[in-house]
């Protein structure tokens, strides 16, 4: 699915037979995404797929908020190298429990995907098995949630041992529950009639077992590779570490470059950064480590962040945390609060935190409503409120936090030197408690 799926790991297989051939695509990444091809193949090199959203939204939530969910996930489906086409949405109470939407707009749904030609069908929630069972029997054509879409993401991106490891411990997990949808699948290619049910599930508990074996092994992999990175973490000694933390796309790797000087990836994509890299920076006189990390995302799947401990731990370990937030984004609110609440899920929400609001440079009081090509079965709220100024929205947020906070545009250089400052001055703070006897601005202490 994802054009770069030669690199980071993926390979582009076309020659696996089923899944019960588990044993030689063991550890192959990028597997699971090709569950759904009709020739039962594990190709995941597709170019120039198309794909349909779908959203069911709770009858409460506001047509503009659906619209800009739908626009999150376009994009994740964008950094996917998937063309989004179109876009349903339907608003219950409940999702269908046996095919998440229910059967007027599933029809609607097929209709469009066979006259259109569509190749995926992405939900914006992720699917029971069943559920994606009985989409991909009704459908037939390859059936994404937003959990498989992330994993699909991080696997492209995942470059160092531990991020790759990771992420195929994360692509396992979701595998184990849905083997059977992929043999019911299967089974319904061959012509499966119930003589055939047998190997059939015994097949599945050998598929099963061989998932868990390699769950397990790559569990002891991530155990071993968690020891040496915590090895190397400890000869940094008691350098002050201060940790980039935020939303996707915010501008975490481009503060980072900014402030080391460095080359860290940084692109208007989702997850551009899956491994966390580390850079020692010295501001007056004060070093201490600077970590670009992952960025978060709402609904994020809890399989995912456990599979990210690794990399999490470079969060959970710092001393001070930087919240970059991307102030032109209309959800940025809600964003900082995915942000603390992910933070809090891995018990690194007590410490203290500087809020830096990033792309002041793109901030628009007046922001458009968002009208993306494809769109359809909403109106958007026509009395959505003005946005606040951005003084106003400075003064609030002085105001209403505890932390402090400071606005600027990386990409523009604006307010650079005043954010430098701060962070040297909570840097300093907690260097000056560590070693009572260092005065900035005048000596270097080395650990
Ligand atoms: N307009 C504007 N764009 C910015 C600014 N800072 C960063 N960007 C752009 O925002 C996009 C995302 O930047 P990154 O630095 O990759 O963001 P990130 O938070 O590291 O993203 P992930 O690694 O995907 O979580 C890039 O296209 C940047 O050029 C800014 O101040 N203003
Ligand atoms: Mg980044």
């Amino acid at each position: 699915m994802a054009k770069k799926s030669n690199s980071g790991g993926r390979q582009h297989t076309n020659s696996t037979r089923h899944p019960g051939a588990v044993d030689s695509a063991k550890g192959r990444a990028g597997r699971i995404l090709a569950k759904g091809n009709k020739d039962a193949t594990y190709e995941t090199s597709v170019e120039a797929e198309t794909a349909v959203l779908v959203a069911v939204p709770d009858k409460r939530q506001a047509d503009a908020r659906t619209q800009e969910y739908l626009d999150e996930l376009a994009f994740l489906a964008e950094t996917a190298g998937v063309t989004v086409t179109k876009r349903f949405v339907q608003r219950l109470d409940k999702p269908d429990i046996r095919t998440f939407v229910g059967e007027g707009k599933l029809e609607e749904i097929k209709a469009y995907v066979q006259h259109s030609g569509a190749s995926m069908v992405i939900f914006d929630d992720d699917l029971s098995p069943s559920q994606l069972r009985n989409l991909e029997a009704e459908l037939k054509v390859k059936i994404v949630d937003r959990s498989l879409l992330i994993i699909d993401i991080f696997a492209s991106r995942a470059k160092s041992a531990t991020a790759r490891t990771q992420v195929e411990l994360a692509q396992y997990q979701y595998l184990l529950p849905r083997l059977t949808g992929l043999w019911t699948h299967l089974d319904k290619q061959r012509g499966g009639g119930v003589s055939q049910r047998g190997p059939g599930e015994t097949e599945i508990e050998t598929d099963r077992r061989v998932v868990r074996e390699r769950i397990d092994f790559l569990k002891d992999k991530l155990k071993e590779l968690d020891k040496q990175s915590h090895t190397q973490r400890k000869s940094r000694g008691g350098v002050v570490r201060a940790a980039l933390v935020g939303y996707t796309n915010v501008g975490k790797s481009t503060i980072m470059n900014l402030l080391s000087r460095s080359d860290v990836f940084a692109e208007n994509k989702l997850f551009a950064t899956v491994d966390s890299t580390v850079r020692k920076i010295v501001f007056d006189n004060v070093p201490f480590l600077l970590s670009d990390t992952v960025g978060f995302i709402r609904k994020l799947p809890t399989r995912l962040i456990e599979s990210f401990k690794s990399t999490l731990d470079e969060i959970r370990e710092a001393d001070l945390l930087i919240h970059v937030v991307d102030i032109s984004h209309p959800t940025f609110e809600e964003q900082i609060e995915v942000v603390n609440d992910t933070l809090k899920d891995i018990e690194a929400a007590d410490k203290p935190m500087l809020l830096v609001f990033n792309k002041i440079d793109q901030y628009r009081a007046d922001a458009p409503a968002s009208d993306s090509p494809g769109f359809e079965g909403m109106n958007p709220d026509e009395d959505a409120p003005v946005r606040p100024s951005l003084e106003q929205l400075q003064a609030t947020y002085m105001a209403k936090l505890h932390d402090p906070v400071i606005f600027i545009s990386a990409q523009e250089r604006e307010n650079i030197d005043e954010l430098r400052a701060l962070i040297t001055r909570h840097v300093g703070q907690i260097h000056q408690q560590r070693y009572p006897n260092f005065i900035p601005g005048f000596s270097v202490e080395e650990e």
